[in-house]
């Protein structure tokens, strides 16, 4: 399609809020806010070391327990700067901070909450590998909205499945920006010259079948069962129970994961595993399993703890960690179905597990 027929990211919500009336000029308005931080946070990964995030002395360490990269720093700031005046917000909440973040009374405040994963994949940046951004609308309690309080943890702590609006933007060879408002999936790719997010992916799907599979290896001593069992399966390939070869996949960030499967479908495990007991999962429900399933989900994929659908998980806390396994449908029901039967557990052929790559 010839560039000058492309929509915009800003005519693509227009025409959302006249096909969809219930959309409001505020979540527009909200989004756009959002997309110009991803702008300026792409143009800060692109100067990489010429740019002029500095490095912490001695490196600061965020509410996860994970060493702060100056880029998260930088990012974080530029999605609390870009959005607090947007007056379309509540509150917002970040991996990168402890608490909410309330919207000073210098400014208006809007319906909306906004939670963010200002950098994912930052142990990947050094490496000048993709990384991303990613988040998470919700509404405000009415009585948040009513009363103009400030909103507290627990107004944050709605189900994915309650999400307004979710997306994330991949700073990539281009930098592109993923969208869901509730009505399918859609990708923008950023003209570096117009400096407009361009309409390039209008209806993305995730294919129902797959033969590519996402985990860290590294962790499989500490898988349970059903896990184990589905990638020892995976890798007997042809002449194992699945009867067919799989390839594998790991960047060790969810935002190119993510975006290779809504390109060209696959499986992402990063399961609850035994490696830290009390830990139920690497990945933050809030601010990267639920935008990452509500995309998923709005593409035709599933998106699962193992056990149950991940956006109908209810929260217990703004930095709550969970498992998460996505992308093709009939790959992720399969995953479920294993953790459902216990019997089917391990495999039944001594043969096939003492060939087994990955068994403890
Ligand atoms: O290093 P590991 O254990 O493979 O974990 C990789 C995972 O951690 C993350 O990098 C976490 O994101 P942050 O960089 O925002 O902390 C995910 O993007 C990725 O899937
Ligand atoms: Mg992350
Ligand atoms: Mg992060």
């Amino acid at each position: 399609m010839p560039l000058s027929h492309r929509p915009t990211l800003t005519q693509y919500l227009i025409e959302q809020r006249r096909r969809f009336p219930g959309a409001s000029g505020e979540l527009n308005a909200l989004i756009l806010d959002v997309a110009l931080a991803a702008k300026a946070i792409a143009r800060a990964v692109k100067l990489g070391e010429l740019g002029s995030a500095a490095p912490a002395t001695p490196a600061a360490v965020n509410v996860q327990g994970e060493e702060q990269k100056p880029l998260d720093v930088l990012a974080n700031e530029v999605f609390l700067c870009r959005n607090e005046g947007s007056g379309t917000l509540a509150g917002m909440a970040s991996e990168e901070m402890e608490a909410p973040y309330p919207i000073p009374d210098s400014q208006p405040r809007g319906k909306y909450l906004l939670l963010f994963d200002p950098l994912d994949g930052s142990s990947n940046i050094d490496v000048n590998v993709s990384v991303g951004s990613i988040f998470s609308i919700l509404r405000a309690p009415q009585d948040v909205v009513d009363s103009g309080r400030a909103p507290v943890e627990a107004d944050f702590l709605q189900p994915g499945a309650a999400q307004v609006a979710a997306g994330y933007a991949l700073y990539g060879p281009t930098t592109m920006l993923v969208l869901s408002v509730g009505h399918g999936t859609v990708g923008f790719t950023l003209h570096p010259d117009l400096g407009e997010f361009m309409l390039t992916h209008p209806d993305l799907q995730v294919p129902p079948d797959t033969r590519e599979f996402a985990i860290n290896a590294s962790n499989s001593r500490f898988w349970e069962p059903p896990i184990k069992r589905y990638v020892d399966e995976c890798l007997a390939g042809a002449s194992g129970a699945r009867g067919k070869d799989f390839n594998m996949r790991w960047i060790a960030s969810l935002v190119a994961e993510t975006h290779r499967i809504l390109m060209r479908g696959g499986v992402f495990m990063y399961p609850r595993d035994r490696k830290e007991p009390a830990r139920a999962g690497r990945l933050r429900l809030l601010y990267e399993a639920n935008p990452v399933g509500f995309l998923i989900e709005q593409a035709g994929g599933r998106a699962s703890t193992g056990l149950q659908p991940v956006l109908g998980v209810r929260p217990g806390a703004l930095h709550q960690r969970i498992g998460l396994v996505f992308g093709s449908r009939h790959e992720v029901e399969r995953i479920e179905q294993y953790h459902r039967d216990p019997s089917e557990a391990e495999p039944a052929n001594p043969l096939f597990a003492e060939r087994s790559l990955f068994r403890a």
